[in-house]
């Protein structure tokens, strides 16, 4: 089964809490036919099926912790082998969020193509988030969990993006202007692709 996504075309989609990885996404599946997996997503389709693991995911979640690196590859994985027939590719987006995930996700499913690294600048992400909040029925939308999702990103995910740097797959995409201008910097990272 494993095999169906052996030679898939992986994008990771890296950036903070509200820096426009969803909404860049959308964009993308719409142009390109790729499959998007969000594993906060993932995660949070797992809470609200009320199963015994979503409820300890909630708790973690709910505090801003990163959720055990194995269940959230394990639900990544099933999730692109179910699409394998219909996808053009895959977006990866928030993951890996540590070093460490991207290097189990290279073992486990295969190397990214592309880093999608949507940049924007911390008080615009927590703007962005306040506002979301307002809506979006997400617990972690608050104002204390925002601030700490924003230090474990600077913390954790930033070496991310150096480590996949040395290999000359990342594109760093100004995320503080308007949506569609975003867009047009996301295409062509993309189009470099084919
Ligand atoms: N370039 C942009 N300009 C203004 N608002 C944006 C934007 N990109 C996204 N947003 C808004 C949409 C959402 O309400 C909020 C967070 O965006 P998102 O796509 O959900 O972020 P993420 O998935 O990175 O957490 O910010
Ligand atoms: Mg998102």
């Amino acid at each position: 089964m494993a095999d169906k996504i052996k030679n898939a075309k992986i994008v990771f989609v890296v950036g903070g809490p509200g820096s426009g990885k969803g909404t860049q996404c959308e964009k993308i599946v719409a142009k390109y036919g790729y499959t998007h997996l969000s594993s906060g997503d993932l995660l949070r389709a797992e809470v609200a099926s009320g199963s015994e693991r979503g409820k300890q995911l909630q708790a973690i979640m709910q505090k801003g912790e990163l959720v055990p690196l194995d269940t959230v590859l394990d639900m990544i994985k099933d999730a692109m082998i179910a699409k394998a027939d219909v996808s053009k590719g895959y977006l990866i987006d928030g993951y890996p969020r540590e070093v460490k995930q991207g290097e189990e996700f290279e073992k486990k499913i295969g190397a990214p193509a592309l880093l999608l690294y949507i940049d924007a600048k911390g008080e615009t992400m927590v703007k962005r988030l306040m506002k979301r909040g307002e809506t979006s029925g997400r617990a972690d939308d608050n104002e204390e969990t925002i601030k700490k999702r924003l230090d474990l990103y600077y913390k954790a995910t930033e070496p991310v993006i150096a480590f996949y740097e040395q290999r000359g797959i990342v594109r760093k995409i100004n995320s503080e202007l308007p949506v569609d201008e975003v867009f047009a910097i996301v295409e062509k990272a993309i189009d470099e692709l084919k």
